[in-house]
């Protein structure tokens, strides 16, 4: 992954320039049917390496609630690349006090995005960080998230793969509602319990809630921008600006679209089925 992180800045100011010719740039007309196995040679036999040995390189997409963070931490565990949550920059970027900070929180406790300079920025020095540190490969989770995002990624680097999770709408909002954080050993958990009837004859839903450890019942914290208001608001901004970045992927067949049916036990082993994973590891990751 050596020098993306230069790449997408220079790759960020070109593209500023030509900022008019890039929003004019079309995307094809014609896009091949959706995909709905991971590529061949997105994973190796046991998922960590792709088969020409080079680490993997994937994206996860999908609205607020569905569940981006929890799959991308558990399969970056289990790939051994590191997870790289554009969210989690921005929230630490939030935490260090100045006025940079004041001016993020306006936009993000609002549901808005942030512009793509600032997260950019935040993205490169977190990739720098990584190179320095000799990782290999990643699993991006929030970005990109506007069409222009995706564009900047794919002229610095090969995107293998884009795994779009989808949950019914009904249940985004709830689980948002529901997410929970220890403030002192950064866990995440959910206080949602979501049992949602069957569309069209299918089975139900059912989605327990992830209760915290009784240590951690006192220190949990609730994100700014899970408020009712402020989660619609950003559902509604995931429609109009990420939405058409499937559609971004679907044409250059790398969109993996997988329908989570339910809670963490019974979506995690379907996804790695979806995703060829095998191997002893994933039994006792599913299990897990
Ligand atoms: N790629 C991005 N582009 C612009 N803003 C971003 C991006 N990633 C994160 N953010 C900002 O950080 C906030 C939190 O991001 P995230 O935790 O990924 O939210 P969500 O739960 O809505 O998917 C977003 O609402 C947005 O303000």
């Amino acid at each position: 992954m050596a020098g993306i992180s230069r790449a997408i800045r220079v790759c960020a100011a070109a593209s500023r320039r030509t900022l008019a010719a890039a929003s004019a740039a079309a995307l094809p007309k014609e896009a091949p049917a959706a995909g709905v196995r991971a590529p061949a040679a997105a994973t190796g036999r046991k998922g960590r390496d792709r088969e020409d040995g080079r680490r993997v390189q994937w994206v996860f997409l999908g609205c607020p609630g569905v569940g981006k963070g929890t799959y991308a931490s558990r399969l970056s565990q289990l790939l051994d690349v590191p997870h790289i949550a554009t969210g989690d920059l921005v929230r630490d970027a939030l935490a260090a006090p100045g006025p940079f900070s004041k001016q993020l929180a306006e936009i993000v406790n609002h549901g808005k995005l942030v512009s793509d300079e600032i997260i950019i920025n935040l993205l490169s020095r977190r990739l720098e960080e990584g190179e320095e540190k000799g990782e290999l490969g990643f699993i991006l989770d929030g970005f990109p998230r506007t069409i222009r995002q995706a564009e900047i990624l794919e002229g610095v680097t090969d995107i293998d793969l884009v795994i779009n999770l989808k949950l019914r709408e009904e249940a985004l909002l709830a689980k948002c509602l529901g997410r929970r954080m220890c403030s002192q050993c950064g866990g995440n958990f959910n206080v949602a319990s979501i049992d949602i009837e069957g569309e069209n004859g299918g089975p139900r839903m059912y989605m327990p809630p992830l209760l915290p450890p009784p240590q951690c019942e006192s220190k949990l914290i609730t994100r700014p921008d899970d408020t009712e208001e402020v989660v619609k608001e950003r559902l509604r901004v995931y429609h109009d600006l990420t939405e058409p970045v499937e559609e971004f992927y679907r044409a250059r067949g790398k969109l993996l679209e997988f329908n989570l049916p339910g809670g963490i036990p019974e979506s995690w082993p379907k996804l790695l089925e979806a995703l060829n994973i095998e191997g002893p590891d994933n039994e006792r990751s599913a299990a897990a």
